[in-house]
């Protein structure tokens, strides 16, 4: 029998082609994306981060187990300190101090994704949660290692780093622990659920893709 994260990735597979096409992607992984653009990606990311990483706070209240209450407690701890930990270290890079890191005013774009997942994760279940928030791990999972596979993109001064995280050991395991945990809670749940988990990873897919769109336009607020 097939799995359910299987339909999902089927489901979104478009999307994703679309953002391994997008501008952004091409020239970071070619090595010829404008560093203003990654700077301005990194501060909008950084802001991203601070909320996606309540989600797996909530993950970890929403758990009807200790594993997987631990497992989320884990993620949480593993965004704030290694995850943000490369922005900030980027940051440092570029001189811009941890006030204007966290100050950043989140893109319209931005906030559209983060308070889109928020939403689901106050309201919604578990299975919901773990559908919501996949995609950004998932999608970062198959860049971080597609990028990896290019040749010379590992040898780009300033996005190597960027690529050996989403690439790494840790990251695929993560990724791949909660693609199990979807497959787990969609198990017998009927139809009418499962199109509304469907429903939440497509929609927050295509949100990948207008980040990426959001940090090559460099989006701003209109007034
Ligand atoms: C927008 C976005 N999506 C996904 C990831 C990977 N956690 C991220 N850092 N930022």
């Amino acid at each position: 029998m097939s799995k359910f994260s299987d339909r999902l990735y089927q489901a979104s597979r478009e999307v994703w082609q679309k953002s391994h096409e997008h501008p952004f992607l091409v020239e970071m992984r070619e090595g010829t994306l404008d560093p203003q653009r990654f700077i301005y990606y990194l501060k909008q990311d950084y802001v991203y981060l601070i909320d996606y990483a309540k989600l797996f706070a909530y993950g970890s209240i929403k758990a009807g187990d200790m594993e997987t209450m631990v497992k989320f407690a884990g993620l949480y701890h593993s965004t704030l300190h290694v995850e943000m930990e490369l922005h900030r270290q980027y940051a440092d890079r570029f001189g811009v101090t941890r006030e204007q890191l966290e100050g950043t005013q989140p893109a319209p774009s931005n906030i559209a994704y983060t308070k889109y997942m928020l939403d689901v994760a106050a309201n919604g279940s578990l299975a919901e949660v773990v559908a919501a928030l996949l995609p950004c791990m998932w999608s970062y999972r198959e860049i971080g290692v597609t990028f990896a596979e290019y040749p010379g993109a590992l040898d780009h001064p300033l996005y190597k780093d960027w690529i050996l995280m989403y690439s790494s050991e840790e990251f695929g395991e993560l990724t791949h622990w909660c693609i199990g945990l979807m497959d787990q809670l969609a198990e017998g749940l009927p139809e009418r659920e499962l199109a509304k988990l469907e429903k939440h990873f497509v929609t927050t897919s295509k949100m990948e893709y207008l980040f990426w769109d959001m940090a090559y336009r460099g989006e701003e607020w209109p007034v």
